[in-house]
């Protein structure tokens, strides 16, 4: 129906939390809203969620939906325009690619994906279906991080040095254990060597239990704990913000310092990601303390964008460097107004309904080059976390290694050669901010030869 007057007609796999909770209760409130789409086809594993999504999307569009367990079967006989994903993280990638294939576009949850790897075969698929994919990052819709990025390419910040980001939180339970176990979950009521994806290759073989079936975050087959669930949002939203994507070097830290409830990934974690075009973006959080969180910001040589917490905005702060520094006398404290969204998942399907109808891949706000970079900043700093190993890309070939020798000398030769910083991408403020004052005393530098002060 791309780019046609007829409907669009979208299917479902994996209706669960989020799929039911966001993907199914967003697109019925868009349908009646008038937007041309059928919510034609369901994929769902679990026969009570199965049943529960027909039943709503009848109550609420007055069509049931056909039915599947088999989501390449909906994909066969559902005659669909469009997918949208809600699968644990371990089933992205194929589901995605399965989908894109078969010429579907695609909205797919956060994470993209399970691996970088998977995340540069999902970009490299998109990129020759020419189909229309987002990824399911919702605050990447807020309209703020359009206006930071002009802003930062307008060098209001002079160069742009890097970003910080958090997502702390704290409970009596443990992280993710608030998800709970229930009697009527069996391996009678869930398939589950289809919900490991054993066929698929895409788990490793594991004796059914609630606790992992239910609580699959802290558990490294499925998902990567705060890493993917968590450290993904925001950074996606920064490298919106600055138009950086793929970093050059990436490394983890973190522990599990105090939830020893059998979970496997920390609850404490750091990703430091260096950038090639000179900039460092930093997420970290902890899972045990939430009232002391860091701000969100992004900052420049003369100054910062200080953003608060989570993702209700209706403005951020600019904060200055001092004069002696900037030399702008017009550079003051402001606060920069935004329009809130009140509801970030309903504007992302939008953006995603537009897109298709406009037949413009490009026109989503976290498409998967996007994905893909943040993915590589995530995973890796898992990896580099789990592995003790530092990681870094090849900006040409993608390729990833665990060393780099030549990392610091990049940089020293850029020095030594007396170099201009590089910046962002779509940077328009030629050396605004980005230069640096000789004093006269500089002169006096130099190496001495043969007894003779540099002339
Ligand atoms: N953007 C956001 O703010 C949020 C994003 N998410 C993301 O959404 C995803 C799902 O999380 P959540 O909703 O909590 O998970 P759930 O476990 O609640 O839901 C997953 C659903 O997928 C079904 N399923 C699993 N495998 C298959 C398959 N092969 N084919 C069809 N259906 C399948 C499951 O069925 P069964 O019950 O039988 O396993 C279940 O109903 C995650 O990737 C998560 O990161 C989650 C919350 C918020
Ligand atoms: O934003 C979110 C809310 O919390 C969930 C559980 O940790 C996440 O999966 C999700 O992405």
């Amino acid at each position: 129906a791309s780019g046609s007057n007829e409907r669009l007609r979208i299917g479902f796999i994996g209706p669960g939390g989020r799929g039911f909770g966001a993907h199914v209760r967003t697109l019925c409130k868009l349908r009646a809203d008038g937007r041309k789409i059928d919510l034609v086809g369901v994929a769902e594993v679990y026969k009570n969620q199965r049943d529960k999504t027909r039943d709503y999307i009848e109550e609420q569009t007055g069509t049931a939906p056909k039915c599947f367990v088999d989501y390449n079967e909906m994909i066969e006989k559902a005659n669909l325009d469009a997918v949208c994903i809600g699968t644990p993280d371990h089933w992205h990638h194929k589901q995605t690619i399965d989908s894109l294939h078969a010429g579907l576009n695609v909205y797919c949850e956060k994470p993209m994906t399970k691996t970088v790897e998977e995340a540069f075969n999902v970009e490299k698929i998109w990129k020759e279906t020419g189909k229309v994919m987002q990824v399911g990052v919702q605050s990447t819709s807020l309209p703020v991080w359009n206006e930071v990025r002009d802003l930062l390419q307008q060098g209001k910040l002079g160069k742009v040095l890097g970003y910080q980001t958090e997502f702390f939180r704290n409970s009596d339970l443990g992280q993710w254990r608030y998800y709970k176990l229930e009697k009527s979950m069996t391996p009678k009521s869930i398939d589950w060597n289809r919900w490991l994806g054993i066929e698929e290759d895409l788990a490793p073989e594991l004796p059914f239990d609630r606790e992992v079936y239910a609580q699959w975050r802290r558990f490294w087959p499925f998902g990567s704990g705060m890493f993917t669930d968590l450290f993904v949002h925001r950074t996606t939203s920064m490298l919106r913000a600055t138009g950086l994507r793929l970093p050059g070097r990436v490394v983890g830290a973190g522990g599990i310092f105090l939830e020893y409830d059998g979970r496997q990934v920390p609850d404490v974690a750091t990703v430091v990601a260096d950038f090639n075009e000179g900039a460092q973006g930093l997420v970290t959080a902890t899972m045990c303390n939430q009232e002391s969180r860091i701000n969100q910001l992004i900052r420049g040589h003369y100054g910062t964008f200080v953003f608060g917490n989570g993702e209700g905005f209706d403005g951020f702060d600019f904060v200055p460097e001092r004069p002696q520094v900037t030399h702008q006398r017009d550079y003051k404290d402001e606060r920069i107004s935004t329009n809130p969204v009140e509801d970030t998942t309903k504007a992302h399907f939008a953006n995603w309904l537009d897109a298709i109808e406009a037949g413009n891949p490009m026109m989503c706000n976290n498409p998967p080059d996007l994905g893909a970079a943040a993915i590589a900043v995530v995973i890796l700093g898992a990896q580099s976390y789990r592995n003790g190993e530092v990681y870094f890309i090849d900006p040409e070939s993608r390729e990833i290694s665990n060393k780099d020798p030549g990392w610091a000398k990049k940089w020293e030769q850029l020095s030594a050669n007396r170099s201009q910083p590089q910046h962002i991408p779509g940077w328009k403020a030629d050396d605004f901010g980005s230069t640096l004052r000789d004093p006269e005393y500089m002169n006096l530098a130099g190496p001495w030869i043969d007894g003779h002060e540099p002339s």
